[in-house]
């Protein structure tokens, strides 16, 4: 059975990198509008967090993507499973992630996008395993650094579980 065995990252200092996070962006932006697109399950919390405090004319959207193949989280092949409600041409889209780990689902989602022409194209991901990395991508805003430990919480999941804590734990 798995369980939390140390807190990582404290509800309070997500609070606060989440409202940093946020300025950033609104200052970035300068007026204009974003469209943030959350990937499904895990961005969930964080996209809501976020969203609420990002003081600017914010439209929303979803996708869910699964990565499969030889081995399923390392092929690099992405199957979209749920695609955007709206078109995205001429205007600001930022992808919302809660990890980026190997980061081929991102390296996919920003071709995939980049393809219907967006105005602009960031993203945006509260943690990142820059030590997993398997593929190059800019990643505009980065919450915090982790290091190769599995985590879970505020709205990442270990086998569907864990994805209600406030905090972000380590898995043993
Ligand atoms: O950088 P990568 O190696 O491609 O991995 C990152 C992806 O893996 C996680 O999703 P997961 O497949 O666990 O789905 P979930 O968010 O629905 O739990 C995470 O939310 C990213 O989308
Ligand atoms: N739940 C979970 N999913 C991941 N995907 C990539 N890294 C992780 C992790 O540490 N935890």
């Amino acid at each position: 059975m798995h369980k939390i065995t140390e807190i990582l990252i404290k509800e309070e200092d997500i609070k606060k990198k989440v409202y940093e996070l946020a300025k950033i962006i609104e200052k970035d932006y300068n007026g204009e509008e974003i469209l943030l697109v959350g990937v499904l399950k895990g961005a969930c919390v964080f996209i809501s967090d976020l969203m609420r405090n990002i003081n600017l004319d914010v439209a929303l959207d979803f996708m869910a993507v699964s990565s499969y193949g030889m081995s399923t989280k390392s092929s690099g092949v992405v199957k979209i499973l749920k695609d955007l409600d709206s078109e995205i041409e001429n205007k600001n889209v930022l992808i919302v992630e809660d990890i980026i780990d190997t980061g081929l689902t991102l390296k996919y989602l920003c071709e995939n996008l980049k393809s219907r022409k967006p105005k602009s194209l960031k993203i945006c991901t509260l943690l990142d395993k820059p030590e997993r990395r398997k593929c190059d991508i800019k990643v505009d805003y980065v919450g915090f650094s982790i290091p190769d430990k599995f985590i879970a919480g505020y709205g990442i999941d270990c086998a569907e579980k864990f994805r209600n804590l406030p905090y972000i734990g380590i898995v043993g």
